[in-house]
């Protein structure tokens, strides 16, 4: 009898490729976010990546970080990807979820994090580990009882053609 294949890819590493692959659709030329929640039987609920919001075209508001008028920057109008994959989310209740992200979530990210019921936060980067946002994010997960904790790199590599 032919025996199952053993190079399949484990929950955590399905999980967090879908997250990254859903960050792959992000237009932010500095940083690419992508998330993908899951429920407690391992069904996919929702993805999301950073964006803009619908009727805002990704070729006339600005992509840039910095400039004189705050306006003309891309950080008053992204929706970051975690409120996304929340507000994509149309079948109820995320009460239970778990989040898989790129990168940890920002304090307003948490908010909702923590406001749609999602329990578990699994990121695969913090770059932004020593700033306000994600001081904030943990001190508020930490009194929400919202676990966290970073991806388990496993090394694979995944590759295709498309
Ligand atoms: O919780 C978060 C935090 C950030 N993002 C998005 C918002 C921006 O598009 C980028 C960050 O850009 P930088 O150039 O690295 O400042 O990431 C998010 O989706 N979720
Ligand atoms: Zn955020």
């Amino acid at each position: 009898m032919t025996s199952k294949r053993k190079d399949y890819l484990s929950w955590d590493e399905y999980f967090m490729s879908v997250a990254f692959l859903s960050g792959m659709r992000s237009k932010d030329p500095n940083t690419q976010v992508g998330c993908c929640i899951v429920d407690q039987e391992n069904k996919i609920l929702s993805m999301g990546y950073n964006g803009l919001p619908k009727g805002c075209s990704d070729d006339e508001f600005p992509w840039v970080r910095e400039g004189e008028d705050p306006l003309e920057t891309k950080y008053v109008y992204t929706v970051h990807s975690e409120l996304n994959a929340i507000l994509n989310y149309k079948g109820g209740s995320l009460d239970d979820s778990k989040i898989y992200v790129s990168l940890f979530p920002c304090n307003e990210c948490a908010k909702a994090i923590i406001q749609s019921g999602i329990k578990e936060v699994i990121y695969g980067d913090n770059k932004y580990e020593d700033s306000t946002a994600v001081k904030a994010s943990m001190r508020m997960f930490d009194a929400a009882g919202v676990r966290y904790h970073p991806y388990h790199w496993t090394g694979r590599e995944i590759k295709f053609k498309i």
